[in-house]
């Protein structure tokens, strides 16, 4: 593949503008592309597919290149994926079986694998005989996922759209609404994004809504509901009937989660800020389903979020830890007798997971609920995010 510098220029000053403005890849990518509109379909999948993976493999990349210099850095990911460099001078010096001795000579795993010592550590301790391979398939590219929005369209009907317009799409067994693109590619240009016939959701972030087990006509709450994605879903298996309150702490959010709702063709959406318990009091024992979409350390979607690697530390996922637990003891006063609570992450640590669960079990909050099941879905296993489900009932009496 040839090299074209101003496409290369983008890369590089994306990368800089994330490690040393500390800015969010998909964030500086969507920059990047609006300062360069004349770039076609095949200059933005090669300037974001690069970004990304130098952002997964940055320290692999930086343990091999001869410099720190950004353009050697490039250079030096560039080599690495097998490809032959121009003879510019931003890449003097940089020789492809020089690059692929010391590749060779690496045993390290965190530095083979591209993550900080103490993530390497954490993962062992927590998964052991099943953090290696995790850690290999996290490093993987994710797959593009929609869920298909069976108010306005069957997966088939959609399949058919797509391929008429070259969109080559299939359906994974085990996962009723989801379709998957045969090739990465920007679907929101399409008519049929405009016209809400699907959202990109991961699949296995799809088995949320789908545990929470709603119908037509129920009251639902989904306390962390960010944009939206899982709310979407729980509207539509209730056939857009009965209420969904999506509530959050970010305002900015909520403002998303209602534009979507609008081009899904969903109208029992209602949002809600927290601010604070009382919000929180005002609702106690109202919710025939509660969604616990929790904060977490996002380890479950590196392969999506490469950048998680390089933002997280012991400390914050500590932090974390903390917000969950307090979330499962406060909001789930919110859920009715005989009701049921989802308590999910993407995350694949048991410390934010089933631990969490229970604690909050064997709390004097968790005395009114049972665990009814939970998934564990490695990445290694469902093919795609790791996630966590916890199914819990507040019993009866
Ligand atoms: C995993 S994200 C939710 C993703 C969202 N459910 C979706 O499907 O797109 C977690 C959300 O929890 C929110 N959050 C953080 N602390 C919270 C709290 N104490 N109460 C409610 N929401 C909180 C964050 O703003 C974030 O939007």
């Amino acid at each position: 593949m040839k090299l074209f510098p101003n496409t290369v220029r983008g890369v590089v000053s994306a990368i800089d503008d994330i490690f040393n403005n500390n800015r969010y890849a998909d964030k500086v990518i969507e920059k990047t592309f609006k300062a360069n509109l004349k770039w076609g379909a095949r200059d933005r999948a090669f300037v974001a597919e690069s970004i990304y993976e130098m952002v997964r493999w940055w320290r692999l990349i930086n343990e091999i290149s001869p410099s720190k210099d950004l353009y050697q850095l490039f250079g030096t990911y560039w080599l690495l994926q097998g490809n032959k460099l121009p003879e510019w001078r931003e890449f003097k010096g940089l020789h492809a079986d020089e690059i692929n001795n010391k590749f060779r000579k690496i045993q390290e795993r965190a530095i083979l694998q591209s993550i900080p010592d103490w993530m390497d550590e954490m993962g062992e301790s927590l998964l052991r005989e099943k953090w290696d391979k995790e850690l290999n398939t996290l490093n993987q590219t994710a797959a593009v996922v929609l869920r298909v929005n069976s108010l306005k369209v069957t997966r088939e009907q959609l399949m058919n759209k797509f391929a008429e317009n070259g969109i080559e799409t299939y359906a994974p067994k085990g996962y009723k609404d989801a379709l998957v693109l045969a090739k990465r590619q920007n679907i929101f240009r399409t008519q049929e994004f405009k016209d809400g016939l699907f959202e990109v959701q991961d699949a296995s972030s799809q088995l949320v809504a789908t545990a929470l087990d709603v119908e037509p006509g129920m009251r639902v709450i989904d306390a962390c509901a960010g944009a939206g994605g899982k709310s979407l879903h729980i509207a539509t298996l209730m056939e857009d009937k009965g209420r969904v309150l999506s509530m959050d702490i970010e305002d900015w959010k909520l403002k998303n989660t209602k534009l979507r709702a609008r081009r899904n063709g969903i109208s029992i959406i209602e949002t809600r800020t927290i601010e604070g318990n009382k919000t929180i009091k005002r609702l106690k024992e109202s919710a025939d389903r509660l969604l616990l979409d929790v904060p977490c350390s996002g380890l479950g979607v590196l392969k999506r979020n490469p950048d998680t690697k390089w933002k997280l530390s012991p400390e914050s996922i500590a932090k974390v830890q903390v917000i969950q637990q307090e979330i499962l003891q406060n909001y789930s006063s919110m859920v009715k007798k005989g009701g049921l609570m989802v308590y999910a992450t993407c995350s694949i640590l048991p410390t934010e997971n089933q631990d969490q669960v229970e604690k909050f079990l064997a709390s004097e909050a968790g005395q009114s609920f049972e665990l009814l099941e939970d998934q564990k879905v490695l990445a290694q296993e469902s093919g795609f995010d790791g996630f966590y489900i916890a199914k819990l009932k507040r019993k009866e009496g």
